[in-house]
């Protein structure tokens, strides 16, 4: 592709991540993979040209652009002029170069993110919000947990020499910009999987033991299941529920791939989740509740988010944790703990959401938490790529007393 195909392909992904995040359609990522399924001519120097331009592109455009052109023209205009100058097509010349520019066309503005989602974040951050934000737009590093079950850090660092390990979390290790995961027999042995360090901590701040019955109530594909399995010594019970099927049936080959049989995978029905885990009410040591969110703390991997993120949207996520939390509650026994984890940093999905439940749950009080070589046991605990260089979470773990 020449560089100035590149850009048009730029474009059209941008335009397809525009009306995604109006109907609440495919993440980026997703759309710059099925823009080249069907362009095979692309090589893979095309597609990282393209897929960075793309990223960059939402990076620099806060809010969500009237086009992919628009967003595109005013990324350029403020941070990579030359590009403008590949603006050589006429309108019928599309996927070879972006047509000329017209005087005066449409042309997106350059900001942080929607004003009222930089409010919310102030009101957790104060004066440190830009370098918050500055840092979720930033690029994410690989990290790489290490199946415990399998493998030790320590042994993975001589076998893996590019690898470093993380700050925080005891099995984590970096990878260096680049690296093909796929390509290590690490990884086909089970002893490493792909995940954020913020996510290590979280399922950390579980405090699995080996030998407990845990709930992991929206366990996705298994990236929290299996950390748990591991701190669990692949011992006692440990139930992975979800809603969606897409994301759960990708689990057991990770499971088996992990060497974890502790598991029981459940599927859920939306709004009908007891009838699968009735069985189960007061006897669990531990639930985890991962809980969907708007994803304040991952904009390093997904930008658009700030883009898909309406008040109204953001009001129903609420009232779903607030669901899944009295869920939740009980399952737990007498003396066990409930965690609720959210990827994102405003304050409504955390205390927001755990002040609610507990003015209406007198059952539940806050319990203190620690991970090692972190602050001082706290019942709530925030991450945030600024300080801790991890995907951005809110944290807080609950005992149930009576
Ligand atoms: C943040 S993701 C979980 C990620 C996963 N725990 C991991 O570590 O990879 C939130 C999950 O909640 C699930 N979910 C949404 N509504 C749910 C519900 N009512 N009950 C259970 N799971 C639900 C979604 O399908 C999604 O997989």
């Amino acid at each position: 592709m020449t560089p100035a195909a590149r850009v048009q392909a730029a474009i059209e992904c941008l335009d397809q991540a525009v009306a995604a995040a109006r109907t609440g359609g495919a993440a980026a990522d997703t759309i710059v993979q099925r823009y080249f399924t069907t362009r095979r001519y692309a090589g893979s120097k095309d597609r990282r040209a393209v897929r960075d331009l793309v990223f960059d592109v939402i990076r620099s455009i806060g809010t969500v652009p009237e086009s992919g052109r628009a967003a595109l023209i005013g990324h350029a205009r403020a941070n990579a002029p030359e590009v403008l100058e590949l603006f050589t097509g006429t309108a019928d010349t599309a996927g070879h170069a972006p047509a000329l520019l017209v005087e005066g066309e449409p042309e997106a503005r350059p900001s942080l993110a929607p004003g009222w989602q930089l409010d919310m974040l102030r009101t957790r951050f104060g004066k440190g919000t830009d370098k918050v934000v500055a840092a979720l737009l930033d690029r994410a590093p690989l990290d790489l947990r290490v199946n415990t079950l399998m493998a030790n850090r320590d042994e993975l660092l001589i076998e893996l020499p590019d690898l470093a390990p993380t700050a925080l979390s005891p099995t984590g290790l970096r990878a260096p910009t680049g690296l093909n995961i796929e390509t290590l027999p690490a990884f086909h042995a089970g002893k490493i999987e792909v995940q954020d360090e913020g996510s290590q901590l979280a399922a950390l701040a579980v405090g699995a033991l080996p030998g407990e019955n845990i709930i992991d109530l929206c366990a996705g594909a298994g990236g929290k299941t299996l950390a748990l399995a591991a701190a669990m010594a692949n011992e006692g019970r440990l139930v992975a529920a979800d809603t969606d099927r897409g994301r759960l049936s990708a689990m057991p080959q990770r499971l088996a791939r992990a060497g974890v049989t502790i598991t029981d995978i459940r599927m859920l029905n939306p709004r009908k989740e007891w009838d699968a885990l009735k069985d189960l009410a007061g006897l669990a040591d531990r639930v985890l509740i991962d809980a969907p969110c708007s994803g304040t703390g991952t904009w390093r991997r997904n930008p658009e988010a700030r883009w898909r993120l309406t008040a109204e949207r953001l009001g129903k996520l609420e009232g779903e944790q607030d669901r899944l939390l009295s869920l939740a509650a009980q399952l737990v026994k007498i003396g066990g703990s409930l965690t609720y984890v959210v990827c994102s940093l405003l304050p409504g999905e955390g205390e927001g959401r755990i002040n609610a439940f507990l003015l209406k749950h007198g059952g539940f009080r806050p319990q203190e938490f620690s991970i090692p070589g972190m602050a001082a046991p706290a019942p709530t605990l925030v991450l945030s790529p600024a300080e801790q260089g991890c995907d951005g979470f809110f944290i807080a773990r609950l005992e149930r007393v009576c």
